[in-house]
C-alpha cells in the first residue's frame, strides 16, 4: 500500500520550498503531498532554474507517488505576493495554515505522517499569533497535554524536558510532574518506535556539575534524582543526573540509547555540532507521526539554490520509515 505523507514547506520566504523542489527532483516510494501554495513552488522552481510538476492531491483517488519532477499538492493560499528572503507578516497565518491542515488530516488518516519545514516563529508572532514551535502547535492541536522534542543522528540521539521557553523560566518548568511525564514518553518510544527493549537514557542535571552536592543550585537534590529514583523503582533505566559537560563523550554514550536534557541549548547544540544537516528533530508523543528539519529558515540562501537537502531528506525517509512500521503493526 502506498503511504501519504504531508510535507508542510514552512515560511514561504525560507529555504523549505527549495529543499522541497530540490528533493521532488527525484521519484519517491512514497506520495508526498505539498501543504502549501502550489504558485510558490512553480515560481521557486522557477528562481531555481529547476522545472516542478505541480499535481492537485485528489484524497479520494488511489495514492500514488509522483514521478521524478513533480510533486502533489493540497493548496493552500498565500496570503501575500514571496519575495525569496524577505520575511512578510502577511503570510503568518498562510504557515499556521498549513500546520493546521496538516495535523487536521493526519488525525483524520487522510495522512499517514506529516514532515515539516522550518518556520520563522518571530514573523508568526509579528502576524499576531502566539507561536512557540511546532511541537508545541501540534500538541495543541491534538489536545495532547505532553509530548517530546528529540533530534536524532548517527549515534545520538537528545531528548529535551522543556522546549521553547525563555531561560528564565527553565528551573520553575522542571517539575516532578513534568519530568516524570517527559521521560516516560521518551522511554515508551524508544522501545515502540525505535525497538530498543530496554532503554538506557542519560540524563542531565540543570545546574553546573549537576549542582555539586546542593552547592550550585539545589534541582538536582529536590526534583531531578527524587523523579529518576521513582522511574527506575518501576525498571526503567535512567542514569543520572549527571554534568551536562561531561556527558556528551563517547564511554557513556556508547552504553546509551539516548540523552534527556533540561533544556533547549544544553542537549541541541551538541547533537548539532556532531550531526547538522544529517539530523531529524522526531515529536515523540504526539498522536501522528511527525518529523522535521534539523535547521532553520535560512532566509539567508532562500533562492539561490546553495543549500543542503540532508537533513529535510533524512526527515522524508524517517516519516516513511515510522509510518511504515506503524502500518504493519496495526
Ligand atoms: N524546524 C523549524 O521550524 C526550525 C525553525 N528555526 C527558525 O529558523 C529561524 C532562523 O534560525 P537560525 O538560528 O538563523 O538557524 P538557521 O538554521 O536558519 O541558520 C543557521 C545557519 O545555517 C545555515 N543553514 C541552515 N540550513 C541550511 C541548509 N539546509 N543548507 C545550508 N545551510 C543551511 C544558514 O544559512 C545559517 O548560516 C528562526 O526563526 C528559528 O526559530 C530554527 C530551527 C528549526
Ligand atoms: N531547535 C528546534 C526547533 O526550533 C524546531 O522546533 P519545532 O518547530 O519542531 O517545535
Amino acid at each position: 500500500m502506498t503511504l501519504r505523507i504531508a510535507i508542510t514547506p514552512g515560511e514561504p520566504a525560507g529555504i523549505g520550498p527549495d529543499l522541497l523542489i530540490k528533493l521532488a527532483q527525484k521519484a519517491w516510494s512514497e506520495q508526498l503531498v505539498a501543504v502549501a501554495d502550489a504558485a510558490l513552488l512553480t515560481q521557486r522552481a522557477a528562481e531555481l532554474g529547476l522545472s516542478i510538476k505541480v499535481l492537485p492531491f485528489d484524497p479520494e483517488a488511489v495514492a500514488t507517488p509522483a514521478p521524478a519532477g513533480a510533486i502533489y499538492c493540497l493548496q493552500v493560499d498565500l496570503g501575500a505576493p514571496v519575495v525569496a528572503g524577505q520575511l512578510d507578516e502577511n503570510n503568518g497565518r498562510y504557515v499556521l495554515d498549513t500546520l493546521r491542515i496538516a495535523s487536521e488530516k493526519n488525525m483524520d488518516n487522510t495522512f499517514a505522517a506529516v514532515v515539516t519545514g522550518p518556520v520563522h516563529k518571530g514573523i508568526i508572532n509579528r502576524a499576531g499569533i502566539a507561536f512557540s514551535g511546532h511541537t508545541e502547535y501540534f500538541a495543541l492541536q491534538s489536545n495532547t497535554s505532553h509530548v517530546v522534542m528529540m533530534l536524532a543522528t548517527e549515534g545520538l540521539r537528545v531528548a529535551l524536558v522543556t522546549t521553547h521557553i525563555p531561560l528564565e523560566y527553565v528551573s520553575r518548568a522542571i517539575t516532578t510532574e513534568r519530568l516524570s511525564k517527559v521521560a516516560r514518553i521518551l522511554h515508551q518510544d524508544l522501545q515502540q518506535k525505535f525497538g530498543i527493549a530496554e532503554p538506557r537514557i542519560l540524563v542531565c542535571g540543570l545546574n553546573p556539575h549537576a549542582g555539586e552536592d546542593g552547592h550550585l543550585g539545589r534541582e538536582e537534590i529536590d526534583t531531578i534524582r527524587p523523579a529518576l529514583e521513582a522511574l527506575n523503582r518501576e525498571g526503567m533505566h535512567f542514569i543520572g543526573p549527571l554534568p551536562a559537560d561531561t556527558l556528551f563523550q563517547a564511554k557513556y554514550l556508547e552504553n546509551a540509547d539516548a540523552v534527556l536534557a533540561m533544556y533547549h541549548d544544553q542537549g541541541l547544540p551538541v547533537l548539532k555540532y556532531k550531526g547538522f544537516g544529517n539530523s531529524v528533530n522526531i515529536t515523540l508523543g504526539l498522536p501522528f507521526i511527525r518529523t522535521s528539519v534539523d535547521h532553520g529558515t535560512a532566509l539567508d540562501l532562500a533562492g539561490t539554490g546553495n543549500v543542503d537537502v540532508g537533513s529535510f531528506d533524512l526527515a522524508i525517509r524517517e516519516a516513511i520509515k515510522l509510518a511504515t512500521e506503524k502500518a504493519q503493526n496495526t
